[in-house]
């Protein structure tokens, strides 16, 4: 076997020898790469006469349409409140420099608790109002309050208003509609109609349609010069503020301004109803299972393991990379190893040496970062079992200790998985028990589901 003349540290280029890049299937994902425009740091946007940008998110509302006590906004994906991801989507984009949301009332208290668990820095909260319009006009005040000697915040030039929860929202649409503001003064999201649009007279029968390929959906973000909006909403009447439902309209009644519209990507829409909650899971666990990272040391079988692993991971669309555990001492290493974004998923090959070794360093590595803070990070403690005898035979009493470590763990947001792989001479079968591994691992990967943390499942 080739493998075992090799060091620790040629692990990757051994792997990555076989690797061939592949495009990476994230267009849900909150952050897009290839689209990511250039930006300064502090609010300046490049390239747009550098408007000073602040956001506004409505987070007011009591989500009646989603049937549930909860409004929507505080409803948790894998732990955490819908609003946490759309705030963190603003917060990833460095040149908005102020973010004002708007709650009920009584919901001050817990969302201050969630930007304080989820780390949220550049949130300012505001208290909502009894309709969507009036919540954000609660918002604005609060930015153009800055103008009072006492305020922290400052008067943006540009506001972005965004529902909270659609937290599908990408850097380069951002970047767009508010360039469009900054030009045009207002400027808004919009998305073909997938069903005609047509009104009923009063008796309940079709009175006219629309022609469908002349209207649009307006979807947010939308973005105004801070002023002119700031006055729009000042003028709107009782009427427009309790039953008005789009910004764009205000800011063409009462300040003259035809927004420009925008063609937005097929990701921003509203949760409103339950199922779109079901769908923004989907879609988050799916941008969350695209990297994986394998830990294995040098050792014949090891390697052999690991490169069957990584190839079949990579067979079914997974970017991998393969390191050593030498790599993994800190944590901005770990982080490094994706370019746009973190990895979420390790898989720790151990060996009967190292027993839990490895993995139990991970956890700690990892629960020292700020990684599992967001999202729940996975890690499969494989564990190679050969014949009675072999230098791999792993008592199976001994691999119950990962039920000790996954409850250690657990606490830390990290999810720990056993693995066992039977190892076997004869290449056929110990690919074939590779491939069962890969896919239990890709299905856990996949659900993200923690009920089966702790568990030892065998390939
Ligand atoms: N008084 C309100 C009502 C709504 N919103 C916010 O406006 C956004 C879009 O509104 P919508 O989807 O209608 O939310 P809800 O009013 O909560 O939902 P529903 O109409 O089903 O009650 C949401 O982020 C919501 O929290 C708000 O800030 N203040
Ligand atoms: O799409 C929008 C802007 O154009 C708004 O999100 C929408 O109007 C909110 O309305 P509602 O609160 O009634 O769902």
């Amino acid at each position: 076997m080739l493998f075992h003349l090799l060091e620790d540290s040629e692990i990757c280029s051994l792997i990555a020898v076989r690797r061939r890049r592949r495009c990476q299937n994230s267009a849900t994902f909150f952050s897009h790469p290839m689209s990511s425009p250039k930006h300064v740091g502090s609010g300046k946007v490049a390239g747009m006469g550098k408007p000073q940008v602040a956001a506004v998110l409505p987070a007011g509302g009591s989500g009646e349409r989603m049937g549930v006590s909860t409004p929507k906004q505080f409803c948790t994906i894998l732990g955490r409140p819908l609003i946490s991801y759309t705030i963190q989507a603003f917060e990833r984009v460095r040149w908005i420099k102020e973010i004002v949301v708007v709650v009920p009332a009584e919901k001050i208290d817990l969302m201050q608790s969630i930007i304080h668990k989820y780390g949220h820095k550049r949130v300012t909260l505001a208290e909502g109002g009894t309709a969507r319009h009036r919540s954000i006009l609660s918002g604005l005040k609060m930015l153009a309050q800055s103008e009072s000697p006492v305020s922290k915040l400052w008067k943006p030039d540009v506001v972005i208003i965004h529902d909270a929860v659609r937290p599908f929202v990408e850097e380069d649409i951002l970047l767009k509609v508010t360039a469009a503001a900054n030009e045009h003064g207002a400027a808004g999201v919009v998305r073909p109609l997938i069903s005609t649009v047509i009104a009923s007279s009063e008796v309940g029968c079709l009175d006219y349609s629309l022609e469908r390929a002349k209207h649009r959906a307006s979807e947010m973000p939308q973005a105004f010069q801070f002023d002119a909006i700031f006055q729009a909403y000042l003028q709107s009447s009782d009427y427009d503020l309790d039953y008005g439902t789009e910004c764009l309209q205000l800011a063409l009644k009462y300040s003259s301004m035809p927004a420009k519209l925008v063609d937005g990507p097929p990701d921003l829409w509203k949760v409103t109803y339950s199922r779109d909650l079901y769908a923004a899971e989907s879609l988050i666990k799916d941008g969350l299972s695209q990297y994986v990272c394998l830990i294995t040391v040098m050792k014949e079988d090891v390697v052999q393991v690991g490169f069957l692993l990584h190839e079949t991971l990579k067979t079914h669309g997974k970017q991998v990379k393969g390191i050593s555990p030498s790599m993994c001492e800190n944590v901005s290493q770990l982080q490094s190893l994706f370019k746009d974004k973190p990895c979420y998923n390790f898989i720790c090959i151990n060996t009967k040496e190292s027993s839990f070794e490895d993995a139990e360093k991970m956890v700690d590595l990892l629960g020292s970062s700020s990684l599992p803070i967001l999202y729940p990070v996975l890690l499969f403690s494989v564990h190679l079992v050969g014949p009675e005898g072999s230098s791999l035979y792993d008592k199976p009493q001994e691999l119950e200790g990962i039920r000790d470590l996954s409850h250690k763990a657990m606490k830390k947001n990290i999810w720990v998985y056993g693995l066992v792989i039977n190892l076997t001479k004869i290449e056929q079968q110990l690919q074939e028990t590779v491939c069962r591994g890969a896919a239990i691992i890709m299905a856990l990967i996949k659900d993200r589901c923690g009920t089966l943390a702790g568990q030892l499942l065998v390939a």
